[in-house]
């Protein structure tokens, strides 16, 4: 990507949400440019007339004129300030947006997976924002630098053409230096990401109310604190190698142009003693170098912007053209799905999560039939929850397909999938939102619907969640979270107010909810529960599977569990192994089989029946 794209979709989409600040600011550029150009002669054309004892109405009109600009000039820095202030926030929410709205667009997770995604992810979420207002200051110093310069050595060349051309020429080791440092300092930035991320882990550990718990009994907060500032050691030292160099090259720099400065103006006040050049000239000469130095410096420093800015932007322009990878995008996408009335077959699928990475599914060939409720079981790494992601299209099997009624999903829209989808996962989510909310997100039409309340308390009731969410504070107005404060709790204006905590859920409670959010869906086509019942007490667990068996009656389920009581009603129980399905049949079938199934069967039945006799 050329520098020039970034620039100019930066421009873009500042024009799309601050077209009149722009504008503005680019008008307020062009007047602050020319201004010290013509402050600079209008001094001179003052100076000679008062040299030359001129009556004031020859002395006049450049007064007025140094006047008006020294308004232009006193106006322009506040207001210009204004103006790319309110440019760059509004331009920084629009590129959020463009963001995010590409984020949302990947359909499947295996890039939210990838380090190098996520690198640029959050390069563009943390100074991705603020470019475009970067790349809008940028260019407009640029254009500011670009216009004083003109000015000045055109006003300079008047007097002196050598000594333009040598101030002109000692700037151009500037620009060249600040240029090759910029390309450094993108460069170190590139390459301490990981490792700033990586320290950003370790701190965000060192805060987090999740692990607070392990770090405190096994006396981790040493180990991960040391580890958080070897990070930081790390990318320090690069920042300061960079910086460094900066240094050395300023400081040579800044001796370059003084020393310029300092010729010119000793050449300048020669000519006058020698009565070759008038005041007014030596007062141009001065003002030009210095105007054209500032000026120069500003074009540094602009580009300096510019170059670091159109960088970052590189990245916010990478992530939205960032697509699902595997995905055939190629084929024309189906929109709609009709409901299932057949089956869902998995035809010889393939699956690895990276190209590196072992096989996890080697040809598993499954049919699940509508209407039936099919179990599926194996021991821990099998990859039942990569088949149920797969079932999803998080991820796109390897090779094979999926066939829903005969059509293959790969054709099929993501989200048009999605809709015919309910699932509890194992790792499931807890939302800092209210009770209620944490349930209505199952059905996101619910989240907009007013009177939402009566179906998110049948999916809590038949959740078995009801009671305990009715014991809440505020009930099922509770907010569920032990790192915010439950601001709905009293009024914004009312600052005694005291400061309200949210409550939380224990692990069982919290799957219970994570169920009720599934049951929101219970009407759709296909219901996956992955491990729904991992972490609830056995009255709790003999209820939520009656509750399950009753909703999923007469529909087409898959149900991952390790506990095997919970699956024995399944109208077909199927088992992974090595990444194929090895068993299938009823509960009955199976234990005959004397396979894996029994196996891991009697395996559990015997810790209980152990329990028990020795109670
Ligand atoms: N996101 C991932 N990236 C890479 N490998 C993964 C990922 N998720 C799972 N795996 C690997 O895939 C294999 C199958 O994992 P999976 O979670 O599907 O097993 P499972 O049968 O559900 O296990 P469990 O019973 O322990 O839940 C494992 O070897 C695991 O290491």
């Amino acid at each position: 990507m050329t520098r020039t794209r970034p620039t100019f979709e930066a421009l873009r989409l500042v024009g799309r949400s601050a077209p009149w600040h722009l504008a503005g600011s680019w008008a307020i550029s062009a007047a602050s440019g020319l201004a010290p150009v013509a402050a600079a002669l209008l001094t001179k054309t003052l100076l000679d007339a008062v040299s030359a004892h001129a009556a004031w109405s020859v002395l006049l009109p450049p007064l007025l004129g140094l006047a008006g600009v020294a308004v232009v000039l006193g106006a322009a820095g506040p207001v210009g300030t204004y103006l790319e202030a309110e440019l760059g926030r509004r331009a920084g929410r629009l590129a959020k947006q463009d963001l995010f709205a590409a984020v949302q667009g990947l359909q499947g997770i295996a890039r939210f997976e990838d380090p190098r995604f996520q690198s640029r992810l959050r390069l563009a979420e943390s100074a991705g924002g603020n470019s475009p207002g970067s790349i809008v200051r940028g260019s407009l110093g640029l254009a500011r630098a670009a216009l004083t310069t003109a000015g000045m050595v055109g006003a300079l060349l008047v007097v002196s053409p050598l000594l333009t051309a040598a101030v002109v020429v000692a700037a151009v080791p500037a620009l060249l230096a600040e240029l090759r440092l910029n390309r450094r300092r993108m460069q170190a930035e590139w390459q301490t990401e990981p490792i700033e991320r990586r320290e950003f882990f370790y701190t965000s550990l060192l805060s987090d109310v999740q692990a607070a718990k392990e770090i405190r009994l096994f006396g981790l907060g040493t180990f991960f604190a040391d580890r958080m500032l070897t990070e930081r050691r790390r990318a320090d030292a690069m920042r300061r190698a960079v910086d460094h160099r900066d240094l050395v090259l300023q400081g040579g720099l800044s001796v370059m142009t003084a020393a310029v400065a300092a010729l010119g103006l000793v050449w300048a006040v020669a000519r006058a003693a020698e009565g070759s050049v008038s005041v007014g000239e030596v007062s141009l000469v001065v003002a030009a170098i210095a105007g054209l130095q500032s000026a120069l410096a500003g074009a540094v420093t602009a580009l300096g912007v510019l170059h670091h800015a159109t960088s970052v932007f590189r990245y916010h322009l990478e992530v939205l053209a960032t697509d699902d990878g595997g995905r055939s995008a190629a084929a024309p996408a189906i929109e709609t799905l009709e409901p299932l009335r057949s089956a869902i077959v998995l035809d010889d699928v393939w699956f690895r999560y990276t190209e590196d990475s072992p096989w996890v599914l080697r040809g598993v060939s499954l049919t699940i039939p509508a209407g039936s409720s099919v179990g599926l079981v194996g021991r821990n790494g099998a990859g039942k929850s990569t088949l149920v992601k797969l079932l999803c299209r998080f991820y796109e099997p390897t090779r094979g397909r999926i066939l829903w009624d005969g059509v293959d999903l790969a054709q099929v829209r993501p989200d048009v999938l999605r809709e015919r989808l309910g699932a509890v996962f194992q790792d499931f989510m807890s939302y800092e939102l209210s009770a209620t909310e944490n349930i209505a997100v199952g059905d996101r039409d619910l989240l907009v619907r007013p009177h939402a309340g009566e179906e998110v308390r049948a999916a809590a009731e038949r959740a078995g969640i009801a009671a305990d969410l009715e014991r809440l504070p505020r009930g099922y107005d509770t907010l569920l979270s032990r790192v915010f404060f439950d601001d709905s709790a009293g009024s914004e204006d009312d600052a005694a107010q005291p400061e309200v905590h949210g409550s939380y859920l224990s692990g069982g409670q919290w799957q219970k909810l994570a169920t009720a959010r599934a049951l929101m869906r219970a009407d759709r086509d296909l219901m996956i529960l992955d491990e729904p019942s991992s972490g609830l007490d056995p009255a709790a667990e003999r209820d939520l599977h009656q509750c399950l068996a009753r909703a999923r009656h007469g529909r087409t389920n898959l149900l991952v569990s390790h506990r095997l009581g919970a699956l024995r009603d399944a109208d077909l129980l199927v088992t992974l192994v090595d990444g194929r399905v090895g068993e299938s049949g009823t509960h009955d079938a199976l234990l005959a089989l004397d396979g894996l199934y029994a196996e891991l069967f009697r395996a559990q039945a015997s810790g209980y029946q152990m329990a028990a006799e020795a109670s």
